[in-house]
């Protein structure tokens, strides 16, 4: 190794005892058990029901309580120190609403912090005192950590540790302790997050998604094909901007844009005012507890048009400036027979209904006019200076990746292009043809491209995130084509469908997985595919897990909108130690819920892979790299001090 970074490394690690300590420490950790891992996926704005399970660790908080203390105390309280360490705030406000005397809201305080302590000890005993310790409140660490580590054979200390609980409550630190330790618990159970895609679109709340995410201790993210369309749209891409906005009004989200974002929505209003009407096609879906006045729905519903015909338009160009992309059939606006108002599509003829075609040009349909034009360029302008969604879109950027390959298994939000017979399928881009892993690694270059120049709008790989939302070989996508103009405008619902790619069909069979599995250089014995986009139908029968064990389809509907096809919401992963466990969520209804009836929404678990023996740190990606850096202390070593 060039000795240049031996020396640099030893200003660190500048004696000898420093580079064993340090060097015996990596090695420890190697021989602990894997941290755990949990996989959510399908979030699509459902902050609320998200947050549920990142606190409640997909039921791993419970768990953890009922092994401790089942049987010394009662099932009420089990659930009330579960609520307590959830939303540790909140439960706390609904506690001193309960007590009337300071001394029996000092005695709960008394009892609850030292149950927190045995939990949080519990949580943390297959760590490393220094990881616990990066997970308690730095205000409390020292104290919590007096607490931990007493030994209750040895009584000597025990007025000691009763005086600093004292202490604490009289000094009145004792609030801000619970919640201290509470969120320790929380970070403790699970080691790392992994978002399996799509945590924007149709729900109310992607942005506090986002915030959550940002602050959270570990995570990474497989972008999903609507993230990819957000993250086209800040990049520079119109067509991308247009469908985000299009979704939004479609789902009544219009506030992400203007409130959460703090983009001016006052041009696409006024063009909307002036050119459409009322569209039964196009009126927003509602939510039940949001109370949009009808005065908002009408506006919601021109601007759905507006934003709509303006997508459909900037289309045009693109398939036709990317042969490649292979969309000519998609350009729509120039199939309609504008006088008769129909529809050639693949030698059928179709009447086209709640038609909006106000600002369309028979003679050049894809034309933008001058008006729409500027709207769009301005919404542009404000999107691409949003300080919020900047920030928002730096992470997804900085954590996320079209796919990863993580202690031996393969996640990845949408697909891999396959053909009948399961071979990869192929696209030819600039020339050169591309499949499988070659492909999507082509693909994702192209979007840290696109992101790394937001001043360009027309180039191919501002394009090609657009690709990625729709194209037939993406593999976000994983369907012939998307039907948003059908089914919009014309009533045989048998053109709404859209063709799904051979994968969904052939990952039923482990061969396939096995296939893929190789492809991305894992092995395809012991490694899982881990998906996302498709909602599995449970309520008819499907099983999440497919293909032997070798795939698992996790989402399950968080969104709302798709619980009712699903007839769960959601499914999550844990990987820990012993194994892979799958959690079916119940329907979240609100925190407000688990804060009075102490009641969960209870998880079901189906056992995906149980180790045989208890997996340590040493087989994991995180122990690859802890013995990169031993292989470097060592040469460290013989170079600086053993001479
Ligand atoms: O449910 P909506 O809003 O009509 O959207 C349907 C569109 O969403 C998609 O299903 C993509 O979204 P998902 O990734 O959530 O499946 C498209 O295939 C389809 O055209
Ligand atoms: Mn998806």
């Amino acid at each position: 190794m060039n000795t240049k970074y031996l020396d640099l490394l030893a200003q660190k690690y500048d004696t000898e005892e420093k580079v064993v300590t340090e060097i015996i420490n990596l090695k420890a950790i190697l021989n602990l058990p894997k941290g755990t891992e949990h996989f959510v996926s399908d979030l699509h704005g459902e902050y609320q029901a998200f947050q549920h399970v990142l606190r409640n660790g997909s039921g791993r908080v419970k768990e953890k309580i009922r092994d401790i203390f089942s049987g010394s105390i009662y099932e009420k309280e089990i659930d009330e120190l579960a609520a307590l360490v959830y939303y540790p705030e909140d439960k706390l406000q609904v506690i001193k609403n309960d007590f009337n005397k300071e001394e029996a809201l000092n005695e709960w305080y008394k009892k609850t912090i030292k149950r927190l302590i045995k939990l949080v000890s519990y949580s943390s005993s297959k760590y490393t005192r220094s990881k616990l310790r990066k997970a308690l409140p730095s205000q409390f660490a020292y104290i919590i950590e007096e607490l931990l580590y007493k030994t209750e054979e040895n009584g000597n200390k025990e007025q000691y540790y009763s005086e600093i609980i004292e202490q604490v409550i009289t000094l009145g630190q004792a609030e801000k302790l619970v919640i201290g330790l509470a969120y320790s618990t929380q970070q403790l159970v699970v080691d790392h997050l992994h978002v399996v895609g799509d945590i924007y679109d149709r729900g109310p709340e992607p942005d506090k998604i986002m915030e959550e995410l940002i602050n959270y201790h570990s995570v990474d993210v497989q972008w999903g094909n609507h993230d990819v369309l957000w993250i086209g749209a800040f990049a520079g891409s119109k067509v991308c901007l247009a469908n985000i906005l299009r979704i939004c009004a479609r789902y009544d989200n219009l506030d992400i844009i203007e409130d959460a974002y703090g983009i001016n929505l006052r041009p696409l209003l006024n063009l909307a005012e002036k050119y459409y009407d009322d569209n039964p096609a196009f009126r927003p879906k509602t939510q039940a507890d949001k109370h949009t006045s009808e005065h908002e729905i009408k506006q919601i519903t021109k601007m759905h048009q507006a934003i709509a015909m303006i997508q459909f338009k900037l289309e045009s160009p693109i398939i036709k400036r990317r042969p490649n992309f292979n969309m000519k059939e998609r350009l729509l606006l120039e199939k309609i027979d504008y006088t008769s108002n129909k529809i050639t599509l693949d030698g059928s003829t179709y009447n086209l209904k709640n038609t909006c075609f106000a600002t369309v040009n028979p003679k050049q349909p894809d034309m933008m006019l001058e008006e729409e034009q500027q709207v769009i360029d301005k919404l542009l302008f404000s999107v691409q200076h949003s300080e919020k969604l900047a920030r928002h879109m730096n992470f997804l950027m900085r954590k996320g990746s079209l796919y990863l390959r993580y202690n031996g298994n393969l996640l990845i939000h949408g697909c891999i292009p396959i053909d009948e017979n399961g071979d990869m399928e192929k696209m030819e881009i600039e020339g050169k043809s591309y499949a499988g892993r070659e492909l999507l690694d082509r693909f994702e270059k192209f979007l840290r491209e696109a992101f790394a120049a937001p001043e360009k709008t027309d180039d191919l790989a501002t394009d090609m995130v657009w690709y990625l939302w729709t194209g037939e070989y993406s593999s976000l996508f994983g369907k012939r084509a998307m039907t948003t103009f059908e089914r919009y405008f014309i009533e045989d619902k048998a053109v709404h469908k859209e063709v799904k790619n051979h994968y969904y069909y052939l990952r039923e069979n482990e061969d396939t997985c096995h296939k893929i599995l190789t492809e991305f250089d894992l092995d395809p014995e012991h490694g899982h595919i881990i998906n996302g986009h498709t909602p599995v139908k449970e309520i008819e029968g499907e099983n999440p897990i497919k293909a032997n064990g070798r795939i698992i389809v996790i989402d399950g509907g968080f969104s709302k909108a798709y619980q009712s096809t699903t007839g769960i919401a959601g499914y999550t992963l844990l990987y820990n130690s012993y194994g892979m466990q799958l959690v079916a969520h119940k329907h979240f209804n609100s925190k407000e819920e688990v804060l009075h009836d102490g009641t969960d929404v209870l998880s079901v678990k189906r056992l995906v892979d149980k180790e045989l023996e208890r997996k340590k740190v040493l087989e994991t990606n995180v122990g690859e790299e802890l013995c990169k850096e031993i292989s470097i202390l060592k040469d460290l070593m013989e170079y600086r001090y053993m001479k």
